[in-house]
């Protein structure tokens, strides 16, 4: 086993050269989720001017405990006139602070005599009182590139007026599936067949992190074809997925075929699930397609979707969130013993008041997907290591992109 390669090395390789790709202009309305290829600067404060933070009262905070003539009423959207001596203003939540008033104080606290008001002595200059800038600064960065155009994001844009951004182009993904065996839901499966559960699983996965899966196929069982399939799909993708055939299996002409139209680097990792990996490149013209072999175990193909599949995404999209999988501390409330091979257990986490609790799927072999549904983590405990029942172990988030 002293050949089994750390995962870190094979995502090295994997990323080592990839740029991202490039850009283009959408609506802000059709952006939610894209990554953005430039920093985006703004051009406005906001908010653009000080305004109420509560329905109440503006005056000068010297003026506070004397009583005051209510000289004018400034709703959200009025300006309001200079404050007259002695006088304070009716106003609402987001109104613009007349000049002279220097805070706010809330309707409850004020006591009311017909046409004059008195406030509580004591009331701070700025009190309720949201001063311009205070959320943006004009001129300074609103956005970086690379950020993921998330619900927040989206708002920022709009509070600058701004209508449309230059996001990444969403990397063109092919997902090619080998195996005599596997058949789509929609056909009989005849004896010793069973359905393309890894198609739909990494589709999802793909399009969660980014991506868009132009072209599904099947890899035909033959050398030309199975060369012709991957020739075509290279040249209209950035990456090719393949799942299936990456072990030490004999029916297998894809290594045969990426070798002949490119590059192919066969590892063999310390991680389970998901020893076997393919990894290469596979050159059209000027540009590349990189070549991605999944195992085609079910849980293995999930898992080095999240480790392999999801930074090269982030790498493709100049996106530094997809990156790493966060990571958590956790209580284990099982026990196991690795070999070899870290285990990249799938995990429930339960958050409760004494910490994080990690469950254990009780079948974790890579053939058993439910054990993939409820996931939260993939716990992941190092080769060669003994965890009991309360040990803390490392899991890597799964929820979200
Ligand atoms: N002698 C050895 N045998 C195996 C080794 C090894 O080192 N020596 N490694 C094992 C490990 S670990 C894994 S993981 C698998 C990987 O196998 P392959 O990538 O070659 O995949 P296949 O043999 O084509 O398929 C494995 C398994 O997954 C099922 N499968 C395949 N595609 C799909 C699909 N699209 N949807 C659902 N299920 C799929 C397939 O029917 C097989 O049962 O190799 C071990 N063997
Ligand atoms: O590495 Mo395989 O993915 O253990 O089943």
């Amino acid at each position: 086993m002293a050949d089994l390669k750390p995962v870190e090395a094979a995502l090295a390789a994997l990323l080592e050269g990839v740029q991202p790709l490039g850009s283009e202009r959408l609506p802000c309305d059709r952006a939610a989720g894209r990554i953005l290829a430039e920093p985006v600067a703004a051009s406005l404060d906001v908010p653009p001017f000080d305004n109420s933070a509560m329905d109440g009262y503006a005056l000068n905070h010297r003026d506070a405990g004397r009583w005051l003539r209510v000289s004018q009423r400034i709703a959200a959207g009025a300006t309001g006139e200079p404050l007259a001596a002695d006088s304070c203003a009716r106003i609402f939540t987001g109104g613009a602070i007349p000049a002279g008033a220097d805070c706010v104080v809330m309707q409850e606290s004020v006591e009311i005599d017909g046409d004059r008001v008195r406030v509580p002595a004591g009331i701070p200059a700025g009190d309720n009182i949201r001063r311009r800038g205070r959320d943006v600064a004009a001129g300074s960065e609103l956005l970086p590139s690379g950020e993921p155009l998330e619900a927040a994001a989206l708002g920022h844009l709009a509070g600058q007026g701004i209508t449309e951004v230059t996001v990444r182009r969403r990397p063109r993904v092919a997902l090619l599936s080998t195996g005599d065996e596997i058949v789509d839901p929609g056909h009989p499966l005849g004896p010793g067949q069973i359905y393309n559960s890894n198609r739909p699983m990494l589709k999802r996965l793909l399009e969660q992190f980014g991506a868009e899966v132009v072209r599904v196929a099947a890899i035909p069982d033959d050398a030309e074809g199975t060369r012709l399939a991957l020739a075509t799909a290279a040249r209209e993708t950035d990456v090719v997925v393949t799942t299936g055939g990456v072990s030490v299996g004999e029916e297998d002409h894809v290594r045969a075929a990426v070798e002949a139209l490119g590059e192919l680097d066969l590892w063999r990792l310390a991680i389970r699930p998901g020893k076997p990996l393919a990894l290469g490149r596979l050159p059209d013209g000027e540009r590349e397609a990189r070549f991605v072999g999944l195992p085609g175990n079910p849980v293995s193909g999930f898992v080095g979707a999240w480790l392999f599949l999801r930074p090269l995404m982030g790498a493709l999209l100049g996106a530094p969130s997809l990156a790493e999988l966060p990571g958590l501390a956790a209580r284990a409330d099982f026990a196991t013993r690795t070999g070899p091979r870290a285990h990249y257990m799938r995990v429930r986490l339960e958050f409760g008041p004494e910490g994080i609790t990690a469950h254990a799927f009780r079948d974790q072999n890579s053939g058993v997907l439910s054990s993939c549904i409820a996931a939260d983590a993939l716990a992941v405990i190092p080769p060669n290591r003994e965890v009991a029942p309360g040990d803390s172990v490392n899991c890597l988030w799964l929820r979200g992109a």
